[in-house]
């Protein structure tokens, strides 16, 4: 397949936890087919386990439970056309699992709470999306995908929310600036 590719568009989906994002792509991903279109979970690069960010109270929304390294090498390597061995973060167990291979594609979306941190991986970025949706309409998607998805209590998932309130806050106030910085930019062009 890489040798047939004359480019890899790389697209961006940002978006916090239960958003929507990995529903959304699985659409996408329908019409326009696996031989199109690849999608990377962005949670793959969790740098600590879920047993870890209880022990360290760093919770995954913090850019230090990630290891952007690794991600910009790997998305790097995939948009000059070359097969990566990806590491999987295992939403069941939430331990890490050993790494797949995962080949170029056409188009090859990152989504997760992350692709746009990271100025080495934006910068490979062709295109990105923020899904901005209500707290209201994520909180319940979250809970309820939580629980029956990834066997989480509904305290564990209301706690887990609760936690990563400051976190949230930290990252929309960097997007705000990392945005205004983009336009002003595109402004200067
Ligand atoms: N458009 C939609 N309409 C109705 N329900 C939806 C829609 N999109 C998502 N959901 C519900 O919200 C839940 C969470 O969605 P999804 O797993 O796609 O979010 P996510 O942004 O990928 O989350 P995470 O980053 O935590 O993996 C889904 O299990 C689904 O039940
Ligand atoms: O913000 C999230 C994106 O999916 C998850 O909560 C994060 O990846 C950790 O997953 P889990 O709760 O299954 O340990």
């Amino acid at each position: 397949m890489t040798s047939q590719l004359d480019r890899v568009v790389i697209i961006g989906v940002a978006g916090d936890s239960g958003c929507g994002k990995s529903t959304f792509l699985r659409r996408i991903t329908d019409l326009f087919g696996e031989d199109f279109v690849t999608v990377i979970c962005l949670d793959d690069y969790h740098s600590l386990d879920r047993k870890q960010r209880k022990e360290t109270g760093i919770t995954a929304l913090d850019p230090r439970a990630n290891n952007f390294d690794l991600m910009y090498e790997q998305i790097k390597a995939l948009k000059s056309g070359q097969v990566i061995d990806k590491p999987i973060y295992n939403h069941e167990t939430g331990a890490i699992d050993p790494p797949e291979k995962v080949e170029p594609n056409h188009v090859v979306v990152i989504e997760g709470l992350h692709p746009l941190y990271d100025e080495r991986v934006r910068s490979l970025i062709d295109f990105s999306v923020y899904l901005d949706i209500s707290d209201e309409v994520k909180i319940s998607w979250k809970i309820q995908r939580d629980m029956a998805e990834r066997g989480h209590r509904y305290e564990d998932v209301i706690a887990a929310i609760n936690a990563r309130r400051p976190d949230f806050t930290m990252r929309a106030a960097y997007e705000r600036l990392t945005s205004k910085q983009a336009r002003e930019t595109a402004k200067a062009l």
